[in-house]
């Protein structure tokens, strides 16, 4: 019992139902709603240009508190254990497409696969990028995630071709075979070490990919690299306020270290390239392979490929090297440590890949590791599961209707991949981890599998990194399970800011005999 329990004055009655009036009347005037469009004033017949129908209707929702509108609910609800919540409140009340307020502007969201799939599948006619403030400001003009048009397709093509080709992803697979090699010796040396598995993963991760993009080898100026890209990737998201003292200033100054490092590489490079008279081009495949992604842009000739722009997007392309493909292995290894009968069948596919080839005494390709049938179902429910990449957001240029659904000019889009790869009707038990449920999905490796599986995201933005991040979880993995056991200490996933694990995913690893 509260003290004073009883019968409550009339005064405090009075004063409660006043309350409960005021509460009500500020909502009333101050967080509209929109409600579903039958007839009401959120239908725009003709108001549509450029592309949306007439009937197109504004989906149904809630533009939360003035200015704040729903960003401290989505950003609770980000914070705790299911960050999925905050769509899955609304999609019960609205629908799996509502309307809201995010990150200062009213938006669209998405949980529903094929409305999802249609806006990743529209070009910039309809919606362009949109990122936080302080994101595109450290990010510059001039990067692959903010162009559009044909520098971003020129861009993401030279990009695509050269994480794909199968030179780089042989350079890739020997680099990471040798470096993972060393990073296990020296856990055997420590006796029966706790090993933190992202902050290995991290640190071979970042090597191997940063050697892929500059052509740097490992040493002090990658040491000197890795300390400013850590600043530099703090302040992603962070206040948007430049002044000195705050995250953002300091990400700033790291970016700009960054910048001339690298503006010296590219500088040094072109020098070689006109002392050489290297006009060639260097895909023609028989001469020769470009070995690293400047030297792709190089030897691109456009003018348009300014120092500026390369060093921008090798900064850019770094963001999965020190965070998703890293977190990806993380987060396999907590699910399979959780998942005893998964572990074993990965172990069994694994030893005998390792046992056959070690037979035949031949060191294992990039081949090998990308045609570890189970080992690939496992990297693909992780990344369901895990949700490396929440969602993408997008800016409509123009009133756009999708699937039936206006969307406004200026409003944000915001394809929440979340909810649908945790959606029941979508995925069967979404919240167990189950590899066998991609038994016969293999589209999902070339990131096809429609709108209901989208980690790498799709359309002309489709990751072009997505075969690079399975190849190096493979090898890690391999290279894991047939080296060591372990035994995983307590850990918890968090998923905002950035999805990480709270401490690393500790593991006590004992040697295999
Ligand atoms: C687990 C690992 C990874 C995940 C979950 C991931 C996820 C994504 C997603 C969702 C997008 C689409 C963004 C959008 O539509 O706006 C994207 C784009 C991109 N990714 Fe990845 N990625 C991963 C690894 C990589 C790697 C290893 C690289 C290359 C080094 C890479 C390079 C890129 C680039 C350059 C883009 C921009 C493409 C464009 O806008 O044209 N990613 N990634």
């Amino acid at each position: 019992m509260w003290p004073g329990d009883g019968p409550w004055p009339a005064s405090a009655v009075t004063a409660a139902a006043l309350l409960v009036a005021a509460v009500i009347i500020v909502r009333r005037l101050f967080i509209p709603r929109l409600w579903p469009s039958s007839g009401s004033g959120t239908e725009r017949r003709g108001a549509a240009s450029g592309g949306a129908s007439g009937s197109a209707r504004l989906p149904a929702g809630s533009l939360g508190w003035p200015l704040l509108g729903e960003t401290p609910a989505f950003i609770l609800a980000a914070y705790s254990a299911r960050p999925e919540s905050f769509v899955e409140r609304r999609r019960l009340l609205y629908g799996k497409v509502f309307a809201s307020h995010l990150w200062g502007s009213p938006a669209v969201v998405s949980s529903d696969p094929e409305v999802s799939r249609a806006v990743l599948q529209a070009d910039a006619s309809a919606f362009v990028p949109w990122y936080p403030r302080s994101l595109m400001e450290l990010m510059g003009r001039s990067s692959i995630l903010v162009l559009g048009g044909g520098l971003q397709r020129r861009v993401h093509g030279l990009a695509g071709a050269f994480f794909k080709s199968p030179h780089l992803k042989a350079r890739v697979t020997a680099d990471m075979r040798r470096r993972v090699a060393r990073a296990m010796a020296a856990w055997q040396r420590r006796g029966a070490p706790v090993v933190r598995v992202q902050d290995e993963a991290k640190s071979i991760v970042f090597e191997i990919l940063v050697r892929a993009l500059i052509g740097l080898d490992e040493g002090h100026e990658m040491q000197y690299l890795r300390q400013q890209f850590k600043e530099f990737i703090a302040g992603l998201i962070s206040l948007p306020v430049k002044l000195p003292g705050t995250q953002l200033y300091r990400s700033l100054k790291a970016k700009k270290r960054m910048t001339t490092l690298i503006q010296k590489i590219i500088q040094e490079k072109r020098k070689r390239r006109i002392a050489a008279g290297c006009d060639e081009d260097p895909h023609d495949g028989t001469t020769h392979h470009p070995r690293n992604m400047i030297d792709v842009l190089l030897g691109n000739g456009s003018d348009e490929l300014t120092d500026e722009l390369i060093s921008d997007n090798m900064i850019d392309f770094m963001i999965p090297a020190e965070d998703s493909v890293p977190v990806l292995i993380t987060l396999a290894v907590k699910y399979l440590s959780e998942c005893p009968p998964a572990l074993q069948q990965l172990e069994e596919e694994n030893m005998e890949l390792k046992r056959r080839k070690s037979g035949a005494g031949e060191t294992l390709e990039w081949t090998d590791y990308m045609s570890l049938t189970f080992t690939q179902h496992v990297i693909t429910e992780t990344l369901r599961m895990g949700n490396i990449i929440n969602g993408i957001m997008r800016k409509a240029v123009r009133d756009v209707e999708v699937r039936g659904h206006l969307i406004p000019k200026g409003w944000r889009v915001l394809v929440y991949f979340r909810a649908v790869h945790l959606d029941a009707a979508v995925h069967d038990d979404p919240h167990a981890f189950n590899p066998w449920r991609w038994k016969d999905r293999a589209d999902v490796m070339t990131g096809g599998g429609g709108g209901g599986f989208t980690p790498f995201g799709g359309g002309q933005r489709l990751c072009p990194g997505l075969d690079l991040a399975r190849l190096e979880a493979s090898i890690f993995l391999h290279h894991l399970v047939t080296n060591f056991r372990w035994v995983a200490e307590e850990d918890a996933v968090v998923n905002f800011p950035t999805v990480r694990l709270r401490r690393g995913m500790p593991i006590a690893v004992t040697p295999r005999t």
